[in-house]
């Protein structure tokens, strides 16, 4: 049986009326799951206010109400909690509702614009490797050793984040890793978890839609590190100038990588090929099947990370050398008639200008880039022209599509795109709103050698279309339209 002033520990708390010591069910931020003796924790959310619900979530027999003012009325037998910040007091109680499973792991957190998804899972792939029972939380889905659930979010809310974080702990999962969001920090979805270590990517262009200008994202990423214990570790990237203001404030341990600048722990990249990476990590030269600049540096990150958390260095080179590309990321095939297609996650100019980048430096003659890419709708819309002028500048030929065009309409999203396309250009894009379409197009105007980058949807299967989601692989659909067209 479990009291609501058992999981009130360490909320701020303003006024109670009524008792706490009631023994509760579930908790919940959405009074449409609310049953019979829950706790309703009413949110001031980015569409509505949790406040205006809080009738509703009594009427379907909730026991207590946490909110940040207490209505007008009240209901006998109904205890009002009020609290400073519903966000933080609903992190606090879904910890201690769940037993605050995240002291009894190794969790490390990754955050960044780019490069959360491939650090989370490659090092849950290392340390599964490594022998450990390890779980994950990303972009991609979530794992509870080897058992895998559906991720919605990259950082799920704090009760999800909680519930799975106590499932790993009773599989007897040692260390979690898990993405953290910029929205998952500004909502507090972490707060009141007892991380080990954090990771710093890097930062760039993302989020303005949410965000309300570049300073406020990044602060928000800094405040992660603000927050880490002085028992953790702070592991930044310290080639991006924004890795050493992420330490500025933090009392945990804090180390640094890089390529280029002076850090802790160093990398070059010796080799830089189709088939993968040679890299020289302090001093020792290893072969990696992935490949891209950016996968050195997400390379040595897992490196550091491994040695931060014990493992021995001999050991994590010979596991490194074993790791394969995450889905959707970087992902490729080669078709019968030698051309080469590769499906990859980018949706924001710098992991675009990235992945063209990485394609253009390992081409070899002159075979043709062709892109497929699109932009989401219900987004940052700033980012669109952008990526129309990175894709036309960086690719032989252009294919403008749809990505998930959700509740907007998707030829203006193409619209914008294109609007960012110099006139030079113009000429090599083509616009066709219909991904499957567009893709199709592609693989018909490849020829011997040429290469095909799909962008924007990397390991989704689906496309969202005015709310509702049809089935839509892009590496699937690749596969199957080449094979088709005997190419
Ligand atoms: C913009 C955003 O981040 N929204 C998240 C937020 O919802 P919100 O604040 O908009 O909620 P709201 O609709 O205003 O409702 C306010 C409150 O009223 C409650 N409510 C609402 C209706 C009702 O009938 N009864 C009721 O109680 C809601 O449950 C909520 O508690 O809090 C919800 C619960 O945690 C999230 O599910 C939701 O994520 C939405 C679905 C979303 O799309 N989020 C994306 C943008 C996101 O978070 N992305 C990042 C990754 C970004 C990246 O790095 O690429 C992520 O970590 O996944
Ligand atoms: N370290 C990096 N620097 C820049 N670009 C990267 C890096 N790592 C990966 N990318 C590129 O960014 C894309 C997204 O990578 P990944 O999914 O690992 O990032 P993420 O931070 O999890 O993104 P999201 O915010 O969407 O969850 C990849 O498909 C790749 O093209
Ligand atoms: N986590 C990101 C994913 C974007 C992926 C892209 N395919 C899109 O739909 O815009 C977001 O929700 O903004
Ligand atoms: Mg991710």
């Amino acid at each position: 049986m479990i009291l609501l002033r058992d999981i009130l520990y360490k909320v701020t708390i303003d006024k109670v009326i009524g008792n706490t010591a009631v023994a509760i069910r579930n908790i919940d931020f959405d009074s449409r799951k609310i049953g019979l003796d829950d706790v309703f924790v009413a949110i001031r959310g980015t569409v509505s206010d949790g406040h205006s619900f809080i009738k509703m979530a009594a009427d379907k027999g909730a026991i207590a109400i946490v909110c940040e003012e207490i209505p007008s009325e009240t209901i006998n037998g109904i205890t009002y909690v009020q609290v400073e910040d519903s966000h933080q007091a609903l992190a606090m109680m879904a910890s201690n509702y769940f037993g605050n499973p995240s002291e009894d792991l190794k969790l490390i957190g990754v955050t960044g614009t780019n490069g959360k998804t491939t650090v989370s899972t490659l090092l849950y792939d290392l340390f599964t490797k490594a022998g450990y029972e390890v779980g994950l939380l990303s972009t991609v889905k979530i794992l509870v050793g080897k058992k895998e659930f559906k991720a919605t979010h990259t950082t799920p809310d704090s009760i999800t984040i909680n519930e799975y974080l106590r499932k790993m702990v009773d599989a007897g999962v040692e260390f979690c890793f898990m993405e953290v969001s910029s929205h998952g920090i500004h909502q507090k979805r972490t707060e009141g978890l007892s991380f080990k270590g954090g990771i710093f990517t890097n930062l760039s262009h993302d989020h303005l839609d949410y965000h309300k200008d570049f300073k406020e994202y990044r602060d928000v990423k800094k405040l992660f590190f603000d927050r880490l214990p002085k028992t953790a570790f702070a592991l930044v990237n310290a080639d991006d100038k924004n890795g050493p203001v992420m330490l500025q404030n933090t009392a945990a341990y804090s180390y640094t990588y890089a390529l280029k600048s002076h850090a802790d722990y160093r990398a070059q990249i010796l080799e830089n090929q189709f088939n993968g990476l040679l890299l020289k990590i302090n001093n020792n030269e290893l072969w990696v099947r992935l490949i891209g600049a950016f996968n050195a540096y997400n390379l040595l990150a897992i490196y550091a990370t491994a040695e931060l958390l014990g493992l021995e260095t001999i050991e994590i080179l010979q596991l490194m050398s074993t790791l394969e590309s995450v889905d959707g990321r970087f992902q490729h095939l080669i078709s019968e008639k030698n051309i080469t297609a590769i499906v990859d996650y980018a949706h924001t100019p710098d992991a675009l200008k990235n992945v063209l980048e990485t394609i253009n430096s390992i081409r070899t003659g002159n075979e043709s880039l062709i892109t497929v890419v699109g932009c989401g709708g219900d987004r940052d819309v700033t980012k669109r022209p952008k990526m129309g002028n990175i894709a036309a500048s960086l690719s032989t030929k252009v294919i403008f599509t749809s990505d998930n065009p959700r509740n907007e309409d998707p030829e203006k999203i193409i619209a914008q795109i294109e609007a960012g396309v110099g006139a030079e250009h113009f000429k090599k894009t083509l616009s066709i709103t219909e991904r499957k379409q567009a893709i199709k197009t592609a693989c018909q105007l490849a020829e011997e050698r040429d290469i095909i980058l799909i962008a924007g949807k990397g390991h989704e299967t689906y496309q969202e279309i005015q709310g509702e989601r049809f089935e839509f692989d892009d590496f699937k659909i690749v596969q199957e339209l080449l094979k088709a067209l005997n190419k």
